[in-house]
Parts: structure tokens; sequence; C-alpha cells
């Protein structure tokens, strides 16, 4: 009986993927982690997993109205479960908060039972991509420009401690993002390996 795998076709090639471990897109606002993560968990036939969207789905509210009803400190709390219980679901690509790999526990728990891609991309970039939207909480400020050049600051030396960045440029659509990612997973044969 042949053995059915992960589907995972790239582009003018057969190649399969075996997926070995979760892998965890964190980074700022706006890097991509939805958008890449879903198509990267398509283009490897794997599940997709967003902690914001669990979240929300799980409180039946939006972000905004958490931080808003019950403050940012129990949305963290939240975050912290949420990951830790989608860490435990089966072997996928799991989008994470802007916030989440702020937070020493989640660090951990990822690292341990997963592997984390940092979504690396400059300020600008970033600020194009959300400065139309008010889903952000954190950015609903007098200066939201300043206030994100001030979580950017101070986020990317935390950022940088993932296992693997991939840079997402302003130039570069969400499918070569995956090719990417694909690419820079492929290095660590503990993660993904092509069959
Ligand atoms: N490489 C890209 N090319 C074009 N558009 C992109 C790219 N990456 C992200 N975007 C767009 O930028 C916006 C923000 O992306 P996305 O929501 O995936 O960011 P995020 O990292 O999940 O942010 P958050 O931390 O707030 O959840 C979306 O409209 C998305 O489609
Ligand atoms: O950067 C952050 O801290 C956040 C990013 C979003 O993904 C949401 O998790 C929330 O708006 C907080
Ligand atoms: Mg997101």
């Amino acid at each position: 009986m042949s053995e059915i795998k992960h589907n995972a076709h790239t582009e003018g090639t057969d190649a399969v993927f075996e997926l070995h471990k979760t892998v965890v897109l964190v980074g700022m606002m706006g890097a991509g982690k939805t958008a890449v993560g879903r198509a990267l968990a398509a283009r490897l036939g794997v599940p997709f997993l967003d902690s914001d969207a669990e979240i929300e789905s799980a409180a039946n509210m939006t972000i905004p109205e958490i931080f808003e009803r019950d403050g940012e400190p129990f949305f963290r709390a939240k975050e912290s479960q949420v990951i830790g219980r989608l860490l435990d679901a089966e072997k996928g690509i799991l989008s994470t908060g802007g916030g989440a790999f702020l937070s020493e526990l989640n660090r951990q728990m990822i690292t341990e039972r997963g592997v984390s891609v940092w979504l690396r991309a400059d300020l600008k970039v970033l600020w194009n991509r959300v400065k139309h939207k008010d889903t952000r909480p954190l950015l609903r400020t007098a200066d939201p420009y300043a206030t994100l050049r001030a979580l950017y600051e101070a986020r990317v030396p935390v950022y940088a401690q993932a296992g693997l960045t991939v840079e997402s440029d302003g130039e570069t659509s969400i499918e070569n993002m995956v090719d990417r990612v694909v690419n820079a997973m492929l290095t660590r044969p503990d993660v993904l390996e092509r069959k």
C-alpha cells in the first residue's frame, strides 16, 4: 500500500515535502505571518493555524474588543494558552500575533516544540502594510507610525533569536515569500525534507 504524504507540489517539480515539526512564524504586525503562513500551509498541504484568529473565535470577540474590555495582560495570557494548545495539535504552520515571541514562556514553548521563523521586514514596508487598517489596538495612538517604530526597535533583538530568518521586502509577492520560507526550512532537515 502506498503511503500518502502531505501533498506539497512546487511549481515545475513533483517534489513532495515532509514536515517534521510545526513552523511558527514570528515578527512584527504586517510582516505577513498570516498571509504567508496561510499560503505556505497550502503549498505544503499541512494545517494552518493562527493564534490571533484562534483567540478571536474562542472569545467570540475581535482583538480590539478583547484589548478594550479585558486589557492587554489578559490577551497575553490567552495568547500563551492558545500557542501551547496549538503546538500540541497536528504539525503545521502556526502564525502568531506580533507580540507573541516577546514572551519568554512562548519562546521556550515554540523552541522546544517547533521551530520559529522570523519574517523580517523594514519599518517602512511594515508601515505601508498596516497603516490603512484599524484592527491593531496597539497602533490606536496619536502617532501610530512613532508607536510602530518604538515597537520595532524594542522587538527586533528578540525576533532575531528565531531559529530561521526570512527577508520580507516590499517587492516580493506572497507566493515568492513562500518559496523563500520553504528554501529556509529545507536548510534544516530536522524541519523539512524533500522526499
Ligand atoms: N509579501 C507580501 N506581498 C504583498 N502583500 C503582503 C505581503 N505580506 C503581507 N502582505 C499584506 O500585508 C497585510 C498584513 O499582512 P498580515 O496580516 O499577513 O501580517 P501579520 O504579520 O499577520 O500581522 P499581525 O501581527 O498584525 O497579525 C495584509 O494585507 C497582507 O496581505
Ligand atoms: O504586535 C502585537 O503586539 C500585536 C499584533 C497582532 O497580531 C495582535 O496579536 C495584537 O494586535 C497585538
Ligand atoms: Mg496575523
